[in-house]
Protein backbone atom coordinates (compact mmCIF):
# COMPACT_ATOMS: atom_id res chain seq x y z
CA UNK A 1 0.00 0.00 0.00
CA UNK A 2 1.26 3.68 -0.75
CA UNK A 3 -0.26 7.15 -0.25
CA UNK A 4 1.76 9.59 -2.40
CA UNK A 5 0.58 12.96 -1.58
CA UNK A 6 -0.28 15.77 -4.97
CA UNK A 7 1.22 19.05 -3.44
CA UNK A 8 -1.07 21.92 -4.44
CA UNK A 9 -1.49 24.86 -2.33
CA UNK A 10 -4.95 24.45 -0.81
CA UNK A 11 -5.71 22.13 -3.29
CA UNK A 12 -3.74 18.79 -2.19
CA UNK A 13 -4.89 15.44 -1.87
CA UNK A 14 -3.86 11.53 -1.52
CA UNK A 15 -3.76 8.85 -4.12
CA UNK A 16 -4.23 6.09 -1.89
CA UNK A 17 -2.92 2.70 -4.03
CA UNK A 18 -3.14 -0.77 -2.95
CA UNK A 19 -4.99 -3.72 -3.34
CA UNK A 20 -8.62 -4.27 -2.04
CA UNK A 21 -8.74 -0.63 -1.10
CA UNK A 22 -13.11 -0.29 -2.23
CA UNK A 23 -13.53 -2.14 1.18
CA UNK A 24 -12.41 0.81 3.11
CA UNK A 25 -13.49 3.83 0.52
CA UNK A 26 -16.04 4.72 3.55
CA UNK A 27 -13.35 5.59 5.77
CA UNK A 28 -10.93 6.76 3.41
CA UNK A 29 -13.59 8.96 1.73
CA UNK A 30 -15.48 10.06 5.10
CA UNK A 31 -14.17 13.41 5.27
CA UNK A 32 -15.75 14.34 1.92
CA UNK A 33 -19.18 12.48 2.40
CA UNK A 34 -21.97 15.57 3.90
CA UNK A 35 -25.37 13.81 3.28
CA UNK A 36 -26.82 10.27 3.87
CA UNK A 37 -26.44 9.62 0.14
CA UNK A 38 -24.02 10.19 -2.74
CA UNK A 39 -23.86 10.68 -6.33
CA UNK A 40 -21.79 8.19 -8.30
CA UNK A 41 -20.89 7.85 -12.09
CA UNK A 42 -19.87 4.28 -13.68
CA UNK A 43 -20.18 2.62 -17.02
CA UNK A 44 -21.89 -0.69 -17.51
CA UNK A 45 -18.45 -2.67 -17.14
CA UNK A 46 -17.01 -0.55 -13.79
CA UNK A 47 -20.59 -0.56 -12.19
CA UNK A 48 -21.09 -4.09 -12.91
CA UNK A 49 -17.94 -5.61 -11.52
CA UNK A 50 -17.08 -3.23 -8.79
CA UNK A 51 -19.98 -0.75 -8.29
CA UNK A 52 -21.65 -3.40 -5.62
CA UNK A 53 -18.40 -2.93 -3.72
CA UNK A 54 -18.36 0.75 -3.77
CA UNK A 55 -21.64 0.75 -2.56
CA UNK A 56 -21.28 -1.84 0.25
CA UNK A 57 -18.26 0.14 1.64
CA UNK A 58 -20.23 3.32 1.79
CA UNK A 59 -23.05 1.83 3.56
CA UNK A 60 -20.64 0.93 5.99
CA UNK A 61 -20.83 4.48 6.84
CA UNK A 62 -24.38 5.03 6.80
CA UNK A 63 -24.38 6.11 2.87
CA UNK A 64 -26.26 4.98 0.45
CA UNK A 65 -24.87 5.48 -3.65
CA UNK A 66 -27.55 7.05 -6.07
CA UNK A 67 -25.79 5.79 -9.42
CA UNK A 68 -25.67 7.78 -13.69
CA UNK A 69 -24.83 4.41 -15.49
CA UNK A 70 -23.23 5.20 -18.77
CA UNK A 71 -22.36 3.02 -22.00
CA UNK A 72 -19.32 1.64 -22.04
CA UNK A 73 -16.34 3.94 -24.27
CA UNK A 74 -15.16 7.11 -25.16
CA UNK A 75 -18.92 7.82 -26.82
CA UNK A 76 -19.71 9.05 -23.08
CA UNK A 77 -17.14 11.70 -23.60
CA UNK A 78 -19.70 13.63 -25.41
CA UNK A 79 -21.84 17.14 -24.88
CA UNK A 80 -24.94 14.67 -25.24
CA UNK A 81 -23.75 12.35 -21.80
CA UNK A 82 -21.97 15.84 -20.35
CA UNK A 83 -26.04 17.05 -20.29
CA UNK A 84 -27.97 14.15 -18.85
CA UNK A 85 -25.28 14.20 -16.55
CA UNK A 86 -25.17 17.80 -15.76
CA UNK A 87 -29.26 17.35 -15.16
CA UNK A 88 -29.24 14.74 -13.55
CA UNK A 89 -26.99 16.16 -10.96
CA UNK A 90 -29.14 19.25 -10.63
CA UNK A 91 -32.40 16.80 -10.11
CA UNK A 92 -30.35 15.63 -7.36
CA UNK A 93 -29.87 18.62 -5.71
CA UNK A 94 -25.88 18.30 -6.21
CA UNK A 95 -24.23 21.05 -3.69
CA UNK A 96 -20.95 23.08 -4.43
CA UNK A 97 -19.60 21.16 -1.12
CA UNK A 98 -20.44 17.35 -2.03
CA UNK A 99 -18.31 15.36 -3.98
CA UNK A 100 -19.32 12.96 -6.42
CA UNK A 101 -18.01 9.62 -7.50
CA UNK A 102 -16.40 8.45 -10.37
CA UNK A 103 -15.97 4.83 -10.62
CA UNK A 104 -14.61 3.83 -13.90
CA UNK A 105 -11.57 4.32 -16.36
CA UNK A 106 -10.45 7.62 -17.93
CA UNK A 107 -13.25 8.03 -19.83
CA UNK A 108 -15.53 8.31 -16.38
CA UNK A 109 -13.15 10.29 -14.50
CA UNK A 110 -13.00 12.38 -17.72
CA UNK A 111 -16.36 13.09 -17.75
CA UNK A 112 -17.28 13.37 -14.11
CA UNK A 113 -14.29 15.71 -13.59
CA UNK A 114 -15.65 18.16 -16.04
CA UNK A 115 -19.52 18.25 -14.47
CA UNK A 116 -17.92 18.33 -11.55
CA UNK A 117 -16.12 21.21 -12.64
CA UNK A 118 -18.74 23.26 -14.21
CA UNK A 119 -21.43 22.30 -11.92
CA UNK A 120 -22.72 25.20 -9.93
CA UNK A 121 -19.51 26.69 -10.93
CA UNK A 122 -17.36 23.96 -9.01
CA UNK A 123 -18.29 20.83 -7.25
CA UNK A 124 -16.36 18.34 -5.52
CA UNK A 125 -15.31 14.77 -6.67
CA UNK A 126 -13.38 11.75 -5.95
CA UNK A 127 -11.54 9.18 -8.12
CA UNK A 128 -12.13 5.61 -7.88
CA UNK A 129 -10.35 4.28 -10.95
CA UNK A 130 -10.80 0.64 -12.08
CA UNK A 131 -8.53 0.53 -15.07
CA UNK A 132 -4.66 0.33 -15.30
CA UNK A 133 -4.42 3.43 -17.63
CA UNK A 134 -6.84 5.46 -15.31
CA UNK A 135 -5.06 4.74 -12.44
CA UNK A 136 -1.37 5.67 -13.18
CA UNK A 137 -2.69 8.61 -15.04
CA UNK A 138 -5.78 9.78 -15.78
CA UNK A 139 -7.47 9.72 -12.11
CA UNK A 140 -4.05 12.44 -11.11
CA UNK A 141 -3.94 15.72 -12.18
CA UNK A 142 -7.06 17.60 -13.04
CA UNK A 143 -7.22 17.68 -16.33
CA UNK A 144 -11.06 16.65 -16.88
CA UNK A 145 -12.13 17.02 -20.49
CA UNK A 146 -14.87 15.72 -23.30
CA UNK A 147 -14.24 15.40 -27.19
CA UNK A 148 -15.76 16.87 -29.79
CA UNK A 149 -16.22 16.83 -33.74
CA UNK A 150 -13.11 18.39 -34.32
CA UNK A 151 -11.06 16.40 -32.07
CA UNK A 152 -10.11 14.92 -28.38
CA UNK A 153 -10.58 16.69 -25.31
CA UNK A 154 -11.21 19.96 -27.04
CA UNK A 155 -14.14 21.22 -24.35
CA UNK A 156 -12.40 20.51 -20.55
CA UNK A 157 -11.13 22.67 -17.22
CA UNK A 158 -8.50 21.62 -14.54
CA UNK A 159 -9.88 20.18 -11.95
CA UNK A 160 -8.49 18.67 -9.43
CA UNK A 161 -10.04 15.52 -7.40
CA UNK A 162 -10.19 15.67 -3.26
CA UNK A 163 -9.19 11.91 -3.41
CA UNK A 164 -8.19 9.19 -5.51
CA UNK A 165 -8.85 6.20 -4.64
CA UNK A 166 -6.70 2.78 -7.03
CA UNK A 167 -7.67 -0.31 -5.93
CA UNK A 168 -5.06 -2.66 -7.66
CA UNK A 169 -7.52 -5.43 -7.41
CA UNK A 170 -10.11 -3.85 -9.59
CA UNK A 171 -7.68 -4.76 -12.34
CA UNK A 172 -8.41 -8.42 -11.72
CA UNK A 173 -11.79 -8.27 -14.13
CA UNK A 174 -10.10 -5.73 -16.97
CA UNK A 175 -9.63 -7.41 -20.55
CA UNK A 176 -5.88 -7.93 -21.40
CA UNK A 177 -6.20 -5.50 -24.08
CA UNK A 178 -6.89 -2.99 -21.84
CA UNK A 179 -4.01 -3.66 -19.47
CA UNK A 180 -1.95 -3.24 -22.49
CA UNK A 181 -3.52 -0.13 -23.31
CA UNK A 182 -2.89 1.15 -19.88
CA UNK A 183 0.68 0.07 -19.69
CA UNK A 184 1.62 2.63 -22.49
CA UNK A 185 1.29 5.13 -19.92
CA UNK A 186 3.36 3.45 -17.55
CA UNK A 187 6.02 3.06 -20.05
CA UNK A 188 5.50 6.84 -21.00
CA UNK A 189 7.13 7.60 -17.52
CA UNK A 190 10.36 5.57 -18.20
CA UNK A 191 10.68 7.03 -21.74
CA UNK A 192 10.07 10.51 -20.95
CA UNK A 193 11.97 11.23 -17.64
CA UNK A 194 13.41 8.08 -15.70
CA UNK A 195 15.73 5.70 -18.00
CA UNK A 196 15.89 3.52 -15.03
CA UNK A 197 12.02 2.72 -15.16
CA UNK A 198 12.64 2.35 -18.52
CA UNK A 199 14.79 -0.19 -17.75
CA UNK A 200 12.71 -1.45 -15.12
CA UNK A 201 9.70 -1.85 -17.29
CA UNK A 202 11.80 -3.49 -19.94
CA UNK A 203 12.30 -6.35 -17.22
CA UNK A 204 9.21 -6.55 -16.27
CA UNK A 205 6.29 -5.39 -18.45
CA UNK A 206 5.38 -8.88 -18.80
CA UNK A 207 4.14 -9.26 -15.45
CA UNK A 208 2.33 -5.68 -15.17
CA UNK A 209 0.28 -6.76 -18.11
CA UNK A 210 0.11 -10.02 -16.37
CA UNK A 211 -0.96 -8.76 -13.47
CA UNK A 212 2.46 -9.75 -10.71
CA UNK A 213 0.59 -7.93 -7.54
CA UNK A 214 4.18 -6.99 -6.41
CA UNK A 215 4.80 -5.64 -10.37
CA UNK A 216 1.53 -3.80 -10.51
CA UNK A 217 1.31 -2.23 -7.53
CA UNK A 218 5.24 -0.58 -8.00
CA UNK A 219 4.62 0.05 -11.41
CA UNK A 220 1.41 2.34 -10.40
CA UNK A 221 3.01 3.92 -7.30
CA UNK A 222 5.94 4.77 -9.51
CA UNK A 223 3.82 6.02 -11.82
CA UNK A 224 1.05 8.17 -9.33
CA UNK A 225 4.79 9.57 -7.98
CA UNK A 226 6.23 10.74 -11.62
CA UNK A 227 2.87 12.68 -12.69
CA UNK A 228 2.14 13.84 -8.86
CA UNK A 229 5.78 15.52 -9.19
CA UNK A 230 5.15 17.31 -12.45
CA UNK A 231 1.84 18.12 -12.06
CA UNK A 232 2.43 19.84 -8.43
CA UNK A 233 5.50 21.56 -10.58
CA UNK A 234 2.87 23.13 -13.61
CA UNK A 235 -0.18 22.06 -12.85
CA UNK A 236 -1.91 23.78 -15.88
CA UNK A 237 0.54 23.28 -18.62
CA UNK A 238 2.32 26.65 -18.76
CA UNK A 239 5.81 26.25 -18.35
CA UNK A 240 6.38 23.11 -20.50
CA UNK A 241 7.11 20.70 -17.72
CA UNK A 242 3.52 19.12 -17.66
CA UNK A 243 3.42 19.41 -21.65
CA UNK A 244 6.43 16.38 -21.40
CA UNK A 245 3.33 14.36 -19.89
CA UNK A 246 2.19 14.61 -23.72
CA UNK A 247 4.88 12.28 -24.91
CA UNK A 248 2.82 10.01 -27.60
CA UNK A 249 -0.35 12.16 -27.12
CA UNK A 250 0.71 14.16 -30.71
CA UNK A 251 0.45 11.72 -32.94
CA UNK A 252 -1.69 9.56 -30.87
CA UNK A 253 -4.43 11.81 -30.89
CA UNK A 254 -4.21 12.78 -34.44
CA UNK A 255 -4.64 8.63 -34.85
CA UNK A 256 -7.45 7.99 -32.54
CA UNK A 257 -9.11 11.18 -34.68
CA UNK A 258 -8.67 9.25 -37.77
CA UNK A 259 -10.28 6.02 -36.62
CA UNK A 260 -13.25 7.54 -35.09
CA UNK A 261 -12.79 7.17 -31.67
CA UNK A 262 -13.46 3.69 -32.27
CA UNK A 263 -12.59 0.33 -30.61
CA UNK A 264 -9.75 0.39 -33.79
CA UNK A 265 -7.57 2.07 -31.71
CA UNK A 266 -7.59 2.41 -27.71
CA UNK A 267 -6.39 5.58 -26.50
CA UNK A 268 -3.29 3.90 -24.61
CA UNK A 269 -2.28 2.10 -28.15
CA UNK A 270 -2.33 5.15 -29.87
CA UNK A 271 -0.18 6.55 -26.89
CA UNK A 272 2.09 3.40 -27.64
CA UNK A 273 1.90 4.02 -31.34
CA UNK A 274 2.80 7.89 -30.95
CA UNK A 275 5.55 7.37 -28.89
CA UNK A 276 7.51 5.02 -31.34
CA UNK A 277 6.66 7.65 -33.71
CA UNK A 278 7.73 10.73 -31.80
CA UNK A 279 11.20 8.32 -30.93
CA UNK A 280 11.59 7.90 -34.93
CA UNK A 281 11.17 11.31 -35.40
CA UNK A 282 13.84 12.31 -32.71
CA UNK A 283 15.71 10.21 -34.63
CA UNK A 284 14.99 11.88 -38.49
CA UNK A 285 16.11 15.50 -36.39
CA UNK A 286 19.21 14.20 -35.35
CA UNK A 287 18.31 13.66 -31.48
CA UNK A 288 18.04 10.81 -30.78
CA UNK A 289 20.01 7.63 -32.22
CA UNK A 290 18.57 5.20 -34.84
CA UNK A 291 19.40 2.44 -31.84
CA UNK A 292 17.52 3.94 -29.31
CA UNK A 293 14.10 4.70 -31.17
CA UNK A 294 14.60 0.83 -32.32
CA UNK A 295 14.85 0.03 -28.42
CA UNK A 296 11.35 1.96 -27.43
CA UNK A 297 9.79 0.45 -30.77
CA UNK A 298 10.77 -2.99 -29.30
CA UNK A 299 9.53 -2.11 -25.66
CA UNK A 300 6.14 -1.33 -27.00
CA UNK A 301 5.58 -4.67 -29.07
CA UNK A 302 6.96 -6.87 -26.51
CA UNK A 303 3.69 -5.63 -24.41
CA UNK A 304 1.92 -6.70 -27.68
CA UNK A 305 1.03 -3.11 -28.36
CA UNK A 306 0.93 -1.43 -31.69
CA UNK A 307 3.86 -0.64 -33.43
CA UNK A 308 3.98 -0.18 -36.38
CA UNK A 309 1.87 2.94 -38.03
CA UNK A 310 1.10 0.74 -41.48
CA UNK A 311 -0.83 -1.89 -39.20
CA UNK A 312 -3.70 -0.07 -38.83
CA UNK A 313 -4.28 -0.27 -42.80
CA UNK A 314 -5.30 3.80 -42.83
CA UNK A 315 -6.58 5.32 -46.15
CA UNK A 316 -5.33 8.50 -45.16
CA UNK A 317 -1.84 10.78 -45.68
CA UNK A 318 0.64 12.31 -43.90
CA UNK A 319 -1.14 15.63 -44.27
CA UNK A 320 -4.57 14.34 -43.72
CA UNK A 321 -3.03 13.17 -39.63
CA UNK A 322 -0.78 16.42 -39.63
CA UNK A 323 -3.94 18.58 -40.44
CA UNK A 324 -5.77 16.94 -36.97
CA UNK A 325 -2.42 18.14 -34.98
CA UNK A 326 -3.75 21.39 -36.01
CA UNK A 327 -6.38 21.35 -33.22
CA UNK A 328 -4.15 20.50 -30.93
CA UNK A 329 -3.92 22.45 -27.07
CA UNK A 330 -0.54 22.67 -27.24
CA UNK A 331 -1.25 25.19 -30.89
CA UNK A 332 1.07 28.82 -29.54
CA UNK A 333 0.31 30.89 -32.42
CA UNK A 334 0.38 29.02 -34.95
CA UNK A 335 3.16 26.49 -34.24
CA UNK A 336 3.27 23.46 -32.64
CA UNK A 337 5.69 22.18 -30.03
CA UNK A 338 6.44 18.52 -30.04
CA UNK A 339 7.62 16.18 -27.32
CA UNK A 340 11.04 14.93 -28.64
CA UNK A 341 13.57 12.81 -27.15
CA UNK A 342 17.06 13.11 -27.04
CA UNK A 343 17.88 10.39 -24.47
CA UNK A 344 15.45 7.56 -23.29
CA UNK A 345 14.10 9.32 -20.51
CA UNK A 346 15.17 12.80 -21.46
CA UNK A 347 11.79 14.13 -23.46
CA UNK A 348 12.12 17.88 -24.34
CA UNK A 349 9.81 20.15 -26.27
CA UNK A 350 10.86 21.46 -29.72
CA UNK A 351 9.42 24.43 -30.98
CA UNK A 352 11.42 24.23 -34.02
CA UNK A 353 9.19 21.74 -35.99
CA UNK A 354 7.87 22.26 -39.45
CA UNK A 355 4.79 20.95 -39.95
CA UNK A 356 5.21 19.74 -44.35
CA UNK A 357 8.14 17.20 -42.50
CA UNK A 358 6.30 15.66 -39.67
CA UNK A 359 3.59 14.81 -42.83
CA UNK A 360 6.16 13.68 -45.20
CA UNK A 361 7.67 11.71 -42.18
CA UNK A 362 4.58 10.56 -41.74
CA UNK A 363 3.40 9.27 -45.39
CA UNK A 364 6.81 7.13 -45.20
CA UNK A 365 5.55 5.37 -42.03
CA UNK A 366 2.41 5.05 -43.35
CA UNK A 367 4.03 3.39 -46.50
CA UNK A 368 5.72 0.59 -43.89
N1 LIG B 1 -7.28 13.25 -17.64
C1 LIG B 1 -6.11 12.74 -17.95
O1 LIG B 1 -5.06 13.15 -17.47
C2 LIG B 1 -6.06 11.56 -18.89
C3 LIG B 1 -4.90 10.79 -18.94
C4 LIG B 1 -4.88 9.68 -19.78
C5 LIG B 1 -6.02 9.34 -20.51
N2 LIG B 1 -7.14 10.10 -20.40
C6 LIG B 1 -8.37 9.72 -21.09
O2 LIG B 1 -8.79 8.46 -20.57
C7 LIG B 1 -9.56 7.77 -21.55
C8 LIG B 1 -9.10 6.34 -21.64
O3 LIG B 1 -9.26 5.74 -20.38
P1 LIG B 1 -9.32 4.16 -20.23
O4 LIG B 1 -8.25 3.55 -21.02
O5 LIG B 1 -9.43 3.86 -18.80
O6 LIG B 1 -10.66 3.79 -21.01
P2 LIG B 1 -12.17 3.54 -20.54
O7 LIG B 1 -12.56 4.44 -19.47
O8 LIG B 1 -12.96 3.54 -21.81
O9 LIG B 1 -12.11 2.06 -19.96
C9 LIG B 1 -11.68 1.02 -20.80
C10 LIG B 1 -12.69 -0.14 -20.82
O10 LIG B 1 -12.58 -0.86 -19.62
C11 LIG B 1 -13.88 -1.04 -19.03
N3 LIG B 1 -13.63 -1.15 -17.59
C12 LIG B 1 -13.32 -0.17 -16.72
N4 LIG B 1 -12.97 -0.69 -15.54
C13 LIG B 1 -13.10 -2.03 -15.64
C14 LIG B 1 -12.84 -3.11 -14.78
N5 LIG B 1 -12.29 -2.94 -13.57
N6 LIG B 1 -13.10 -4.36 -15.22
C15 LIG B 1 -13.57 -4.57 -16.48
N7 LIG B 1 -13.79 -3.59 -17.36
C16 LIG B 1 -13.54 -2.32 -16.95
C17 LIG B 1 -14.67 0.13 -19.50
O11 LIG B 1 -16.04 -0.14 -19.48
C18 LIG B 1 -14.14 0.28 -20.93
O12 LIG B 1 -14.81 -0.64 -21.77
C19 LIG B 1 -9.39 8.54 -22.84
O13 LIG B 1 -10.53 9.29 -23.09
C20 LIG B 1 -8.21 9.46 -22.56
O14 LIG B 1 -8.27 10.64 -23.31
C21 LIG B 1 -7.18 11.19 -19.60
O1 LIG C 1 -1.98 14.81 -17.54
C1 LIG C 1 -1.45 15.25 -18.55
O2 LIG C 1 -1.00 16.40 -18.61
C2 LIG C 1 -1.37 14.41 -19.77
O3 LIG C 1 -1.03 14.90 -20.83
C3 LIG C 1 -1.72 12.96 -19.63
C4 LIG C 1 -2.19 12.30 -20.92
O4 LIG C 1 -1.88 10.93 -20.80
C5 LIG C 1 -3.69 12.42 -21.15
O5 LIG C 1 -4.07 11.61 -22.23
C6 LIG C 1 -4.24 13.81 -21.30
O6 LIG C 1 -5.64 13.79 -21.21
C7 LIG C 1 -3.90 14.44 -22.63
O7 LIG C 1 -4.12 15.79 -22.48
P1 LIG C 1 -4.44 16.79 -23.65
O8 LIG C 1 -4.15 18.11 -23.00
O9 LIG C 1 -3.51 16.48 -24.77
O10 LIG C 1 -5.84 16.59 -24.02
ZN1 LIG D 1 -2.87 9.80 -22.36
Amino acid sequence: MAVIRVELAGRGYDVQVGADLLEQAGTLARDFIRKDCVAAVADRNSHRHHGARLQAALAEIGVSVEWFITDPGEGAKSWDVLAKLADWLLERGVERGDHIFALGGGVIGDLTGFAAAVLKRGCGFVQVPTTLLAQVDSSVGGKTAINTSAGKNLVGAFHQPALVIADTATLGTLPPREMGAGYAEVIKYGILGDAAFFDWCEANGAKVTGRDPAALEYAVTKSVEAKARIVAEDERETSGTRALLNLGHTFGHALEAETGFSDRLLHGEGVALGMVLAARYSARRGYLSAADAGRVARAIAAAGLPSEIASLQLRCTGADLAAHMAHDKKMDAGTLPFILLRDIGEAFLDRSVEMSDVADFLTQELQG
